[in-house]
């Protein structure tokens, strides 16, 4: 293995536990024809057992010192090498049926999240290792601390669930928290229509953005209490407390009340 120092601005924990690794291919379940992809392939951990089995891989991978690495390490192989930033990637480029793997760089974990979302309809399934925190706000259920905008934006996508919990002695260099491996995929259907999704999104935020107050008072901008009194929702609840199925409600009935403005703002987005 090439010597390499750790580009922490790249968020580089390199996995060296082999039973991790094993466990991480065990439940992706790759099968020769797969059209996988890997984001992040860094020294190779994944890639080297994943190429063993499928016959062509696409790695995504933003260091060139790795790529360099990459490209004599598997001269020969079927390994195609993007070298880019996997948040600016076109997923649609690769085709539909998108199977996507990766340890992925912590520091960029949520954002890359709600960028694959956009590909959705190009995705299989994804399975990623990533902070254990953010994997317990990915999965939350309504009326729990970790529930909030991640939990809500990527469940309306996704179907989702924790795989293997990882400790940092798994990694070099070491991270500093507990590391977890989730899979997901893609809903047949969003619960919330794409074309309402901004509204969605705007609608979350907001009403997350002061957690301890009332719908009443985060959505002021949004409803009147005799809004929540048709919708019956209670005013008094807060955010955390109302499930994806209860904002979807409040959407709709937003996208389909002229008389609230939202209606040309969710055929627009
Ligand atoms: C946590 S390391 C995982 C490396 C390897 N897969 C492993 O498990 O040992 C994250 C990898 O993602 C790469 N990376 C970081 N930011 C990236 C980005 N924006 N786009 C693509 N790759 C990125 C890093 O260079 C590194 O190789």
């Amino acid at each position: 293995m090439m010597r390499h120092i750790p580009r922490k601005r790249f968020g580089q924990n390199f996995l060296i536990d082999p039973y991790i690794i094993a466990e991480i291919i065990r439940v992706t379940q790759p099968h020769s024809q797969d059209r996988l992809v890997e984001i992040g392939p860094g020294l190779g951990a994944l890639t080297s057992p994943l190429l063993d089995i499928v016959d062509t891989l696409q790695v995504i991978e933003i260091d060139r010192d790795i790529v360099d690495h990459l490209k004599s390490t598997y001269a020969g192989k079927n390994l195609i090498i993007h070298n880019c930033d996997a948040l600016k990637f076109d997923f649609a480029e690769l085709g539909h049926d998108l199977r996507i793997v990766g340890n992925l760089p912590y520091n960029i974990s949520t954002p890359l999240l709600f960028h694959l979302a956009r590909f959705c309809g190009h995705i299989r399934d994804m399975y990623f290792m990533l902070q254990q925190e953010v994997v317990a706000r990915m999965v939350a259920e309504p009326s729990t601390p970790d529930y909030g905008r991640l939990s809500l934006m990527l469940q309306n996508r996704f179907d989702m669930g924790q795989l293997i919990s990882v400790p940092p002695e798994s990694f070099r260099p070491a991270p500093k928290v507990q590391s977890a491996v989730v899979w997901m995929r893609p809903r047949a259907t969003p619960i919330i229509p794409v074309e309402c999704e901004r509204l969605f999104a705007d609608l979350i935020a907001t009403a997350f953005s002061q957690r301890r107050k009332t719908l009443r008072n985060t959505l002021r901008g949004y409803l009147t209490t005799s809004d929540f009194e048709r919708l019956a929702i209670d005013a008094g609840l807060r955010a955390e407390n109302l499930t994806l199925e209860q904002f979807a409600a409040i959407t709709d009935y937003l996208s389909n009340n002229k008389s609230h403005g939202w209606h040309d703002k969710c055929a627009q987005s």
